[in-house]
This record gives structure tokens, C-alpha cells and sequence, in this order.
């Protein structure tokens, strides 16, 4: 057993602080009821005093919610804490939290206050708090940045005037592990009293090290972590609930912690907010990104193939995803390859394996990402049993606004190459016009159709073709990235089906 941490999940005010997070009633609300499934501890539903809406907000989320703490942020003034309990009054379990800066840069310059005026604020506004409410949580802001004694002086008094919770903030993000967990401990032997009350922590990720910090805070003490889903907040944002979480859970033999946390509904609750705000996590932000379970390389998804663990150190199940993710492309290997196909449909004999993935990689070389769609095409173009009788050399196009189309193709035909240059009506007509010359038989184009069959830039090209001679239709397939390439390809494929037809097994002496 290791010791339980409460959550505090701070989207719905310190994650709302986000530039372009902002989030209406209704919105706030799908996100507080999503908390609730996820099973954190404490909701803070927003500041009451801030706005009109952020009231009715709190004052719905505490209506609604019925198995967390809902809480709402005051000031240490008597108005937002009035305030704050109008709208979290309605809560199963409602909490007030107060806050006023400690550290002297933000009492001189901000508060314009003497040390002593904020002590004695900050109690008087905690006694204020509690005779509304018994769950009173007292945040001293800049904490990191004041001096230790001068915390523990005010962290008594308060918890004297009856705060439930102190919560120790780093801010700005200034912290590291060792200091914090250092200072915090600094904090608990000059607060005499501090065994009656939860700690707190609150870290903001200006140095990347928000998640770190809060799990440093716990060796010295702290019992509860203040984090928002994605990570969003204030500047460079809060600590992520899903890190923290995740941490907690997949590292238990050393941090020796665990939470309440349904964990299975992380990823549900990153895109529900991401949809919600419209800003869209990094894919490779830890547990919630795009890539956090996709693997490319080839090297990386064979171990995952053979044993998962080999390069997974949690289960994309464990946060709610239904699978891990293989992504094909140019570090890709033979193993991930050959189980897509087989996902696919497709049982191929090595000599083909070994033919489609020569495909395959030459195609990755070209495109980002290849999808299924992709190497269905592969797959599909290398089972064709018809020869290859005309097979494609290379080719060239002439071509511009200003002169005739020309192109210039090259076939191989068993060991002769064989070169025509054709004008046209466009290069493809022009690429036909040469293939037919090559071939020597009057063939009718009867139709062509190009389309993309991926999406991107990069999208391969897939062209069919109809050819008809002496009354029977052939028809060919070909697939690029470049458009006039995959139709040179299709118009050869169904020429050499055509010549199979015509001439049967001994086709390429005939043909040659
Ligand atoms: C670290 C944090 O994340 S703290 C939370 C930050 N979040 C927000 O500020 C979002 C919501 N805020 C708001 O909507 C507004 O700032 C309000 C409604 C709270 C106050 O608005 P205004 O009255 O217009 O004041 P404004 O924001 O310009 O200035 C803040 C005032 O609060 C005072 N103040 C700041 N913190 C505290 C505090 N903890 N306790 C008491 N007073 C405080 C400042 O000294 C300043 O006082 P002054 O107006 O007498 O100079
Ligand atoms: C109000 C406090 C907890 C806060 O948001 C901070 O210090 O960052």
C-alpha cells in the first residue's frame, strides 16, 4: 500500500487562466462531469468573483457534482469569499479556497503590504472563510519565492484559525525537485501544528519541471497535488493530472504512492478538453499525445510485437486507448510490416514479402507517413501474378504553357530497351501515345481515372486504366506519388495483361 494522494484538478480555474482556454457554462460543466468519472478528488470550478459566468459555473459544477470537493478561489477579501460560498454552498463537499501572496517581491510590489498586515489578512480571512465553511484551503502565493520561516510562521496561524489544507505553490515555476522537497521539510519543522492540516502542492511548469516537483513535494510530505488535464494553466501551465497520475501508478516501487484515479479515463478527458478548447496536446506530450503509444521504428516495433513491455512501460489500455500504434514508415522493418498485412488479409509468401516490402520502403522514402490504404495498393500491384512484360525504364516529359506536351518513355521488353517520344494533348496522353507506339497495336484508351488514396501532400496517386483491343477490355492500375507515373503504370499494367491474353505463356518472345 503505498500512501494515497488526493487529486485536485485545477483545469476548470487555473487550466481556464490559458490563453484561448476560456470555457462557457455548458462546456464547464462537461468537463466537471468528466472529473467526476475520472474519479479526482477536488474540482476547483473556477474564481466566483471573477465574472458573472465563472459565478454560475461554480455554482452549477458544485450543483451537479456529487463525489468530489468542489471548490472555488477567493482572494483573502471578505467580498470573494462571500462570494465563493454563495456558489459552492449547493456542493456535497464544498471548499473554499483562499490565497494571498507571501514572497517579498509580490507583498511590496502587488499587495503594496507589510508581512505582518498579510498574516494577519490571511487569518482573519480564513476565520472569515470557515464560518461558512468547515473545508477551508489556504494557498500562499509565490510560496517558492518567499522565505521558508516567514511561510511557516503564517501556515501556523492559519491552520490555528482553522485552514484544512495549506497548499505550498511554486508559482512561477522556479523550483527544483531537491529544493522543493528541502524547503518543504524546512516549512514542516517550524510549523508546529502542520500535522493538522493536508500539504498541498501547486506547480506551474515555466522550467518544464512542474510534474517532477510535485512528486519531489511528496517525500517531504505533501498529500495533495494540484494539476490540470493536459497540463494547461497559466504561462507554460500547471503539472498534468495524466503525468502525475501515470507516475504515480506505473512507479509505485519507488515513489510509494497511489490515488483514487480511474485512469482509464485520461484520454477520454484530454480530448474532451481539447475539443472543448480547441487547443490540440503536442503528439509527443507524455500519456496523451498523438505518439505517446505509436511506435516507427523498426527495431522499436518488432520488440513490441514479440513483448510489448520491451518498449511500453504502461498499457495504451490503461489510459483509456483501445491499442497501441503502429506507424509504417521508412524505419519501419520486415516484422511490423508483414503483421499489417497479415491484419490486413494478406498471408504472402516470403519471395512477395520480400517484394512488397522493397515497395514499401521505397514508397516510405518518398511519403511520411504510408497507410493501409497505401500498402493494400502495394500489396495488391506485387501479388499480380500477370508478367511483366513491358516493364517501365524511365520517362520524361516536355511539357508547359508555351509548347506541345512531349514525352519521351522508355520500356524494357525482356533485354531490349526500347525508347518512343510522343506529342500530346498533356503529358499523360503524350506518356500513352509513346507506350503505344512501343507496343505496336492500335489500342483504344476506353477510360482513365486518377485519385488520391491518401491524404496529405504526399498522397500516392492511383490511376486506372481501360484499354480495349480487338473487343476485350484490359484494364491496369498504378500507383505513385507522382500522378503521371502511377498512370504510366497503369497504362503498362494493362498492356501487359492485354499481351498475356493475346500471346499466352511464351508472351515476352512474342512480344519482343
Ligand atoms: C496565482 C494565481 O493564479 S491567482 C489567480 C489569478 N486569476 C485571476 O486573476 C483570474 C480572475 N481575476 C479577475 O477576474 C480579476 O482580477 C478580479 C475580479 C479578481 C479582480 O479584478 P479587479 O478588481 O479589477 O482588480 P485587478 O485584477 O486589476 O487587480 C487585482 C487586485 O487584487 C489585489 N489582490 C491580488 N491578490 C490578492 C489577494 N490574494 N488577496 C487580496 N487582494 C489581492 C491586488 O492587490 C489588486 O488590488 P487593487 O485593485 O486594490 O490594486
Ligand atoms: C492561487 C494559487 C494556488 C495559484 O494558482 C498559484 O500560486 O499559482
Amino acid at each position: 500500500m503505498g500512501k494515497n494522494i488526493k487529486i485536485f484538478d485545477t483545469t476548470l480555474r487555473d487550466g481556464e487562466q490559458s490563453p484561448g482556454c476560456s470555457m462557457n457554462l455548458q462546456e464547464k460543466i462537461k468537463v466537471a462531469k468528466q472529473l467526476e468519472l475520472l474519479k479526482v478528488d477536488v474540482i476547483e470550478a473556477g474564481f466566483a468573483i471573477a465574472s458573472q459566468g465563472d459565478f454560475n459555473s461554480v455554482k452549477e459544477v458544485a450543483q451537479i457534482i456529487k463525489n468530489s470537493t468542489v471548490a472555488s478561489l477567493a482572494r483573502a477579501l471578505p467580498k470573494d469569499i462571500d462570494y465563493a460560498w454563495e456558489a459552492v454552498k449547493y456542493a456535497v463537499r464544498p471548499r473554499i479556497h483562499t490565497f494571498i501572496a507571501t514572497s517579498d517581491i509580490h507583498m511590496k510590489h502587488k499587495l503594496k503590504m507589510k508581512p505582518e498586515e498579510v498574516i494577519e489578512r490571511a487569518v482573519a480571512m480564513v476565520k472569515y472563510a470557515k464560518k461558512y465553511c468547515e473545508d477551508i484551503e489556504f494557498s500562499a502565493e509565490d510560496g517558492t519565492r518567499s522565505d521558508p520561516k516567514f511561510l511557516a510562521q503564517i501556515y501556523e496561524k492559519v491552520i490555528e484559525a482553522g485552514a484544512t489544507v495549506i497548499n505550498i505553490p511554486d508559482t512561477v515555476g522556479y523550483t527544483t525537485p531537491e529544493e522543493y522537497y528541502e524547503f518543504i521539510t524546512k516549512i514542516k519543522e517550524n510549523t508546529s501544528n502542520i500535522h493538522k492540516a493536508e500539504i498541498s502542492v501547486h506547480c506551474h511548469n515555466d522550467l518544464g519541471l512542474a510534474v517532477a516537483n510535485t512528486l519531489a513535494a511528496a517525500k517531504a510530505g505533501a498529500t495533495q497535488f494540484e494539476c490540470t488535464i493536459n497540463g494547461i494553466g497559466e504561462r507554460a501551465g500547471n503539472a498534468a493530472l495524466e503525468e502525475i497520475v501515470m507516475a504515480i501508478n506505473t512507479r509505485k516501487d519507488v515513489l510509494g504512492l497511489e490515488c483514487n484515479i480511474d485512469t482509464t479515463q485520461i484520454m477520454r478527458s484530454s480530448r474532451l478538453l481539447s475539443t472543448i478548447t480547441g487547443v490540440q496536446v503536442q503528439p509527443n506530450k507524455a500519456i496523451v499525445g498523438a505518439n505517446a503509444f505509436a511506435h516507427e521504428s523498426g527495431i522499436h516495433q518488432h520488440g513490441v510485437l514479440e513483448e510489448r513491455s520491451t518498449y511500453e512501460i504502461m498499457t495504451p489500455e490503461s489510459i483509456g486507448l483501445t491499442t497501441n500504434k503502429m506507424v509504417l514508415g521508412k524505419h519501419s522493418g520486415r516484422h511490423a510490416f508483414n503483421e499489417r498485412l497479415k491484419s490486413l488479409g494478406y498471408n504472402l509468401s516470403d519471395e512477395d514479402l520480400s517484394k512488397a516490402f522493397k515497395q514499401f520502403k521505397d514508397l516510405a522514402d518518398k511519403k511520411k507517413v504510408v497507410y493501409n490504404r497505401d500498402i493494400e495498393a502495394i500489396v495488391s500491384e506485387e501479388i499480380i501474378e500477370i508478367p511483366q512484360t513491358y516493364k517501365l525504364e524511365r520517362f520524361v516529359i516536355n511539357s508547359g504553357n508555351v509548347i506541345s506536351t512531349t514525352a519521351s518513355i522508355a520500356l524494357r521488353v525482356k533485354d531490349k530497351l526500347i525508347e518512343e517520344a510522343m506529342v500530346g494533348d498533356g503529358p499523360v496522353d503524350a506518356a500513352f501515345k509513346a507506350i503505344e507506339k512501343i507496343v505496336g497495336m492500335d489500342i483504344i484508351l476506353e477510360d482513365y481515372k486518377l485519385h488520391s488514396v491518401t491524404e496529405g501532400k504526399d498522397a500516392q496517386g492511383e490511376a486506372i486504366v481501360k484499354i480495349k483491343y480487338d473487343g476485350k477490355m484490359y484494364r491496369g492500375r498504378g500507383l505513385s506519388t507522382d500522378v503521371v507515373e502511377a498512370s504510366i503504370k497503369a497504362y503498362i499494367s494493362a498492356v501487359n495483361k492485354m499481351s498475356y491474353e493475346i500471346y499466352g505463356k511464351d508472351k515476352e518472345e512474342k512480344a519482343s
